[in-house]
């Protein structure tokens, strides 16, 4: 024992059951102002009227880096250590001194505190750089549906499954996959978005999983990364995944059943870990039965989904909603504007928010722009939003087909007089493309 305690720099210490010291090394027992010899065998109390091994002993736990104050004025810390036998019965002590001095101790503290304002600066700028600016505080609304579906999203964010966020245009769906990847354990890890509308359907493949030098003509040298690749380890947003054309909705389905990808252009595979949280506009299951989109796929992806409904369908979010809009977008523009008069507000609620969220956040912060004064009054709303107010009236049922027709030609009409009739603006708004728009207006003879 001696062998081996002397050699050991840091002062150790090893009583038995009766308190008595068995063996203490040659540094533990100077720094008492003992030699070694004149300690061993005596209790520990007598070397030090202070220790608490006894106590330790009854107690029967641990006490560690514990400040200790020695009979011979000396304070450090150390550890205390009862070690039980297998009828939990306290067989021996063994103690260290982890630091002689205090100065040494506040020297490590301070230095850890350093450390750790220097990684949670890391953390945060890492967290930046993987992309996902968004977490749930920067979703509004912590009442009524908005608060059931934010808990969702919560729990959603404690598993690894796919998830699936459906919702209109401007619904949230976005900040929502953000936030389930800033709250989820990938959160140091990259978060990728894609948007499987805005990529032309030939590039979409080497645009997701890369491609090899050579792989076409045009290829960069030295190929490319794909976006599930640069994904690795976090996750990967698959934005308007119900656009995505069938070959690569083929393609994707392999990639989440296999977890590896292939490179345009290479015959080899690399196993991947990425989680897919897809989002969509479309009614998925509608596109499945019309063969447009992939059952299989739609079941792979459905397996956590989350439903944001549309703002018209959440009447009692829009107070709440609003008013904490209006406090964000006020402090944004550098103006006092508070309050939304009872009238204002009962606009906003008859409305039918096509552009959902986002247009609500465009309508204030237009009223916050014209105000000059704290509240928001009707005459600082949009003509067409008070216009939707008288035209509101039920009818006779409709088929579900009558009734989406209607409320797009209603939505495309909306917005095109809130952007006094910019089609570009319109489409964005909207969220669907262009050309698709021209489409509607045709389709529905919409005066422009
Ligand atoms: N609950 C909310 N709280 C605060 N802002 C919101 C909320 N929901 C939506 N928004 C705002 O509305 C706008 C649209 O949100 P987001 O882009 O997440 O919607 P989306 O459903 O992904 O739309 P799209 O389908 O058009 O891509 C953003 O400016 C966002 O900040």
């Amino acid at each position: 024992m001696e062998k081996i305690f002397d050699p050991i720099t840091v002062p150790i210490i090893l009583i038995d059951e009766d308190t008595k010291v068995r063996m203490i090394n040659k540094v533990f027992a100077n720094f008492l102002g003992y030699e070694k010899e004149e300690i061993l065998g005596k209790k520990v109390q007598e070397v030090d009227r202070n220790s608490r091994f006894p106590y330790v002993f009854q107690t029967k736990k641990a006490e560690i880096a514990w400040k200790h104050k020695f009979e011979n004025g000396h304070t450090a810390i150390v550890h205390r250590i009862p070690v039980l036998d297998e009828k939990d019965k306290v067989s021996y002590g063994f103690g260290m001194i982890l630091f002689e001095d205090m100065k040494e101790f506040m020297h490590i503290i301070e230095k850890n505190k350093l450390l750790e304002t220097e990684l949670d600066h890391y953390k945060k700028r890492l967290k930046e750089l993987s992309g996902a600016k968004y977490s749930w505080e920067n979703i509004i609304g912590n009442n009524g549906k908005m608060s059931k579906i934010k808990n969702i999203g919560k729990k959603v964010a404690m598993t690894n499954s796919n998830v699936l966020i459906l919702g209109e245009s401007g619904t949230g769906k976005e900040l929502y996959a953000h936030s389930i990847h800033n709250d989820s354990s990938r959160h140091l890890a990259p978060f990728v978005k894609v948007n499987c509308a805005a990529i032309p359907a030939d590039l979409l493949e080497s645009e997701l999983f890369g491609y090899e030098e050579g792989a076409f003509t045009g290829a960069k040298k030295g190929g490319k990364i794909g976006k599930f690749e640069l994904a690795n380890g976090g996750s990967i947003f698959l934005d308007e995944i119900g656009d995505m054309p069938l070959n690569m909705q083929s393609k994707l389905l392999r990639v989440l059943q296999e977890r590896e990808i292939e490179k345009v252009g290479s015959n080899k595979t690399k196993k991947i870990d990425v989680r897919v949280i897809a989002a969509t506009n479309h009614d998925l299951k509608e596109l499945v039965e019309e063969g447009k989109f992939r059952e299989d796929l739609y079941y792979r992806l459905n397996v956590m989904t989350i439903e944001i409904p549309p703002l018209r369908e959440r009447c009692d979010d829009i107070d709440d909603l609003s008013s904490l809009l209006l406090k964000k977008i006020s402090k944004q523009l550098g103006k006092y504007v508070n309050n939304i008069s009872p009238k204002t507000m009962e606009y906003l609620k008859m409305h039918s928010w096509p552009g959902n969220v986002r247009e609500l956040e465009n309508v204030l912060e237009r009223a916050v722009n014209l105000t000059d004064c704290d509240t928001i009054q009707p005459s600082y709303l949009p003509e067409y939003l008070m216009e939707n107010k008288k035209s509101k009236s039920s009818g006779p049922i409709k088929s579900m087909k009558d009734i989406i027709e209607e409320a797009e030609k209603n939505a495309i009409t909306s917005v095109l007089k809130y952007t006094n009739g910019n089609k570009l603006k319109t489409a964005k708004l909207l969220n669907i493309s262009r050309s698709s728009l021209y489409d509607k207006i045709e389709r529905y003879s919409i005066k422009v």
